[in-house]
């Protein structure tokens, strides 16, 4: 399996023992890096016990999902399940506030409730998700040294982290928002309000997903140590100056590897439709992936204007329309002949093994909404990004993208208005434009930085270890043994 590696048996460390709880924001874009981070604290001879909820669980359906990893190599990863507070047949997305609401006010319960049921399995570390409102709490009641994960870029999490700062200033939760650029943020270069996280630029502070926010990194303040799903070499000053305030690493990237190497862990919420044949039929770099993710919700208006921007385009496609992604409660969104009028230039399925689609020789181009995950594992199969951003992060990643490392491209000028003509032309300029050379050398470039964290004197194995080697002091501290 790549990227996992034997315990080592000269650890200077061996009379200890370090068990870790893992527990993912209960969101598939939180659950993904969070499995592929207990690989790889596995393989480093760390005992883990992953824990997804009891709903996540039952989407999965695929009983113990880390059964296959263990027995093939291994690894000690055990593997519980947990209560979010609502009842298994709830539709969490057409309940969205409900749903975070539970995660607010009721979640933290259940993992109490659990941890102390771990605790006398020699649980001792406790790494999760920094969106979480309660981990040093739970941590400092149980004596676990607690440890906080972000699955974003270090960029948004150093403007959340500084909100106080944006307060301050007036560009967060002032009545009317300032316009000018944000140059105060310590290691961060002055950045357009505009580009930072949508929940930054909201006028209305007081939604569930705010009120979220505003705790967990009033909570993430008291944390052991962050760690952060990005490269060094992405985003340096700013890790930089966060790392003055906390113990940061940037051990970046978490994504998937072991798919292209055959043994896997099924994480997926939907169950995958498998177009390898399809795509196996159709030219080398000629396919358009699209897929805005597992959260966020498109207008049907939008969708519309994409399906129609698409027709037009005349270059082949997958399309992942989830379900639920104009809400599910609507069956049907996509125009009513859009897949014969497609034919076989296309198909649209409900979900994929997205790793096994972009890593395809004959996908050119990814239509994305920008979900942070979405983006490195495009940047690891060296394909070039059209930027549909819609919520939350994904505005931010888009600027990182687009203005910043120059790997991919708007797919609207304007994002409030997305419009056919406009979207067959970005489509085209993506798939086959003049600047598409430039894109792809750019790409390749920017993998290269990604591989090479990798590497064993890379930056992000050697901050793994550091990280490590800082669990094993708090540990010792904690139990006594120095
Ligand atoms: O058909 C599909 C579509 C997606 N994926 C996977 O699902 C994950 C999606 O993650 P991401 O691209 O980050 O998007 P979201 O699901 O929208 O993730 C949420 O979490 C991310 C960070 O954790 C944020 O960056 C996003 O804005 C937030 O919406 C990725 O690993 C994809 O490989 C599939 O396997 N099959």
């Amino acid at each position: 399996m790549a990227n996992v590696k034997n315990q080592n048996p000269n650890n200077h460390h061996k009379h200890h023992h370090l068990h870790a709880l893992l527990i993912p924001y209960p969101f598939q874009g939180h659950v993904n890096p969070f499995v592929h981070l207990a690989i790889k604290l596995a393989s480093q001879g760390i005992t883990v016990t992953f824990v997804n909820t009891h709903y996540n669980h039952h989407q999965i359906n695929s009983g113990d999902i880390f059964a296959g990893v263990r027995s093939e190599s291994g690894l000690d990863i055990r593997y519980a399940t947990v209560s979010d507070g609502l009842p298994i047949g709830f539709d969490r997305s057409l309940n969205h506030d409900q749903y975070q609401s539970s995660l607010l006010h009721v979640f933290s319960a259940h993992v109490e409730e659990l941890v102390a049921s771990l605790v006398g399995e020699g649980v001792n570390v406790m790494i999760a998700d920094t969106f979480f409102v309660w981990p040093s709490v739970v941590a400092k009641k149980f004596g676990l040294v607690c440890v906080s994960f972000w699955t974003e870029a270090a960029l948004v999490f150093s403007l959340y982290y500084h909100m106080d700062l944006l307060r301050i200033h007036g560009h967060f939760g002032a009545q009317e928002s300032r316009g000018d650029l944000i140059d105060y943020v310590p290691g961060v270069k002055a950045i357009n309000p505009k580009d930072t996280a949508s929940y930054l630029q909201e006028t209305d502070i007081s939604s569930v997903v705010h009120q979220i926010i505003i705790k967990a990194f009033e909570d993430v303040k008291k944390v052991d140590f962050v760690l952060c799903n990005t490269i060094h070499q992405f985003e340096n000053r700013t890790i930089q100056a966060l790392n003055s305030k906390i113990p940061f690493y940037a051990i970046g990237p978490i994504i998937p590897f072991n798919l292209q190497t055959g043994s896997s862990v099924t994480t997926s919420l939907w169950s995958e439709s498998d177009c390898t044949q399809w795509l196996d039929a159709k030219p080398d770099g000629s396919v358009i992936y699209i897929s805005f993710g597992s959260y966020a919700h498109v207008t049907k208006k939008d969708l519309v204007e994409i399906a129609h921007g698409i027709l037009m385009s005349k270059v082949n496609f997958v399309w992942v329309v989830r379900p639920d992604i104009v809400s599910s409660d609507e069956n049907n969104p996509l125009p009513e002949k859009f897949e014969s009028e497609a034919g076989d230039r296309g198909i649209v399925i409900p979900w994929c093994c997205q790793m096994t689609v972009l890593s395809h020789r004959s996908i050119g181009g990814f239509l994305t909404h920008c979900g942070w995950n979405s983006i490195l594992e495009s940047i690891w199969c060296e394909v070039p990004l059209l930027c549909f951003p819609l919520l939350t992060d994904q505005v931010t990643n888009r600027k990182l993208v687009v203005d910043d490392w120059e790997i991919g491209m708007n797919l609207c000028e304007d994002r409030g208005f997305v419009e056919r003509d406009e979207v067959k032309m970005s489509i085209d300029r993506l798939m086959c434009g003049k600047s598409r050379d430039e894109v792809k050398e750019a790409i390749r470039r920017v993998k290269m930085s990604l591989e090479g964290a990798l590497t064993n004197d890379g930056s992000s194995e050697k901050n793994l270890g550091l990280f490590i080697d800082g669990l094993w002091a708090k540990v010792g501290i904690t139990n006594g043994k120095a």
